[in-house]
Formats: structure tokens, C-alpha cells, sequence
């Protein structure tokens, strides 16, 4: 949401999303980053996100906002900064260097967004550049531009691309989150590829409105089904283990120690959105 619109970062307050990323970057002109920076410095200040993880996206340190931006966010009560258009592992040393000085929280994380082709070809040394690192967003509106590629319904332009986030996200143990749907009028478009997010491994997508939180929530999060299986493989695998048996069958299906984890994660996903959603309109 554009740090510049007081009414989107009030409305954050009631939405099912599990992360606000408060922009100040792109969607807010030069005129109005200082605005932009106090809007959400008031927002924080008020609080009321509940269980919501808060984002700050904050300008490349190449340009003439990034560095004051880190400066005002980094103590402004935001979970974690977003540093846009990555492209090396030495840029988020650096802004991590200006968040400490600037008196950020040990909690505090920094995510990063891979939007260009040197970032996806780097995006192995820069998920390495420290462990501070929570998570990358692929910013797929701005890779589009790169790449010269077209938006094709099945995405095969950004297989390699994305394809590779994944894998290092993974290897790093970071979060990834898939780039905004841009199309507001294209409802079952934006459905599909949310399902083929999902079906690739991304932990969720970015969104641009309210409007599409619902279907985002019910690709990405567990269904009651998801959460009876998970549960009843929990269950399956420690009857299992009672007997000294390090596999067994749950409906003809083999559940091992690896589902258990997954299940486990699961288990956790359901939980945080029923918070969150305990707390949204
Ligand atoms: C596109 C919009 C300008 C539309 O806003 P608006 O005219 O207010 O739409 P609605 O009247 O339909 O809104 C209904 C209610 O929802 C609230 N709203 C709208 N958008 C947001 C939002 N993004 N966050 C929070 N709340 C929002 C409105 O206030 C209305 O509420 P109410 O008053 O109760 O009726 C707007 O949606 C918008 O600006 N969207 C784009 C935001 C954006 O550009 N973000 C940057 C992400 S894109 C990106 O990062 C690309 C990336 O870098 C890449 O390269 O891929
Ligand atoms: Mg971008």
C-alpha cells in the first residue's frame, strides 16, 4: 500500500492480509516520500495491526531517498525493511549497517526484492549476505520490463527466473513471496495464477487491492481438509513410531517422518490465519 495514502495504511488495520508492506518506493512520486515517511511512522505509532507482520518498503540505496528512508523506518515499529530491486549481496550489508546505526530492534528484518536480470543470476550471493534476512519478494511487474518477456497466461516467460528464486529461497531458508497480478479486472486470471504460485512453491503473493485478499487467502491457506489431513499424519506417524516402525499408510498413502514436518507446518499456517482472520472485517 503507497505509504502516501493515510486511507490504505487505516484500512490495513481490518485486512486479512498476513503482511502490509508499507511502500516508499515506486507507487509514491519524489514529492511525497517525506509525507509518505511521517504517514507511516503515524500509522505505526497508533498501531492496531494486530498479528499482521509489518513491512516497510524503503527506495534503493542508489537513489536519493533509500538511505534516509532506512534512517526514519528502521526504529518506526515496522517487523521488517524491503529493499527493492537487489542486485548484490554488498547493497544489503550496506543497509543493514544503516539500520543498526539507526537504532533498528533485534527482531527487526530486512527482505529483499528480486525484480532484475542481475538479481536473479546473484540471487544465491545475496540470499547469502547475512542471516538477518527474512525473505524475497519477486518483483515480477519490474522483471517483465527487464526481461522483454510477455505476461502469458502460464508464465512460462518467468519459469527460469522464478524457478531459481525458489530454489534459493529454500536453500536459505527464507520465505519467498511471488510478484502482484496486476490485472484488477481479471478475477479468474488473478485465481489461476495464485493456484500455479502455490503449485511452484511460493509462500504467497503480493497483492495491489483488498479485492483479491479472499481468493490469495484460500489458494495459499490451508482448507479444513488440508488441516483434518495434517492432523490425522500427525496422529498416523506417531502410532507408527509407538510400534517402532519409521513408516506407515494413512488411505494407501505413504507417511513418513519428512510428511510429519509438513504437516507441522501446516498445522502452523492455519493457525496464524485464524488469527489474522479474527482480526479483518
Ligand atoms: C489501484 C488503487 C489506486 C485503487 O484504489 P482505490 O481507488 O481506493 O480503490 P477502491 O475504491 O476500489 O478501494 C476499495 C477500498 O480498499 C482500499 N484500498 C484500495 N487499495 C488499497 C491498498 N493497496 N491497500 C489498502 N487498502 C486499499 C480503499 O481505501 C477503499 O477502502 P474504503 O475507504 O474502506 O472504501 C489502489 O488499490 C492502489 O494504489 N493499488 C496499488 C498499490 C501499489 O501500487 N503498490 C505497489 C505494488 S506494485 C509493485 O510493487 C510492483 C513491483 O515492484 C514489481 O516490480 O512487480
Ligand atoms: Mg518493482
Amino acid at each position: 500500500m503507497p505509504g502516501s495514502n493515510p486511507r490504505a495504511l487505516e484500512k490495513g488495520r481490518s485486512l486479512a492480509a498476513d503482511i502490509l508492506i508499507m511502500d516508499l518506493e515506486d507507487s509514491v512520486t519524489p514529492d511525497k516520500k517525506q509525507a509518505a515517511r511521517d504517514n507511516i511512522k503515524a500509522a505505526l505509532g497508533e498501531g492496531g495491526y494486530g498479528a499482521r507482520e509489518i513491512m516497510v518498503r524503503v527506495n534503493h540505496l542508489d537513489t536519493d531517498h533509500g538511505a534516509e528512508d532506512i534512517r526514519q523506518m528502521a526504529a518506526c515499529g515496522a517487523d521488517a525493511l524491503l529493499m527493492p530491486k537487489t542486485e548484490d549481496a554488498a547493497t544489503l550489508r550496506s543497509a543493514l549497517d544503516l539500520m543498526m546505526e539507526a537504532g533498528a530492534p533485534d527482531h527487526m528484518k530486512l527482505w529483499f526484492m528480486i525484480e532484475t536480470p542481475k538479481g536473479i543470476l546473484r540471487a544465491e550471493e545475496i540470499a547469502g549476505a547475512s542471516d538477518r534476512l527474512g525473505g524475497i519478494v519477486l518483483g515480477t511487474a519490474d522483471l517483465t520490463k527487464e526481461l522483454h518477456c510477455l505476461k502469458t497466461a502460464d508464465r512460462l516467460p518467468y519459469l527460469y527466473s522464478l524457478g531459481h528464486c525458489i530454489v534459493v529461497a529454500r536453500a536459505y531458508g527464507l520465505a519467498i513471496i511471488d510478484g502482484p497480478f496486476e490485472d484488477l479486472n481479471d478475477d479468474a486470471g488473478f485465481a489461476a495464477i495464485c493456484q500455479q504460485s502455490l503449485e511452484w512453491g511460493f509462500d504467497g503473493k503480493s497483492l495491489i487491492h483488498p479485492k483479491t485478499i479472499a481468493t490469495a487467502n484460500e489458494t495459499f491457506g490451508p482448507s479444513p481438509a488440508d488441516i483434518e489431513r495434517a492432523k490425522r499424519v500427525i496422529s498416523a506417524f506417531a502410532e507408527a513410531e509407538a510400534k517402532s516402525q519409521g513408516v506407515t499408510l494413512l488411505d494407501g498413502q505413504l507417511v513418513e517422518r519428512l510428511h510429519v514436518e509438513d504437516a507441522r507446518r501446516v498445522l502452523a499456517l492455519a493457525e496464524k490465519a485464524a488469527e489474522i482472520a479474527a482480526q479483518s472485517e
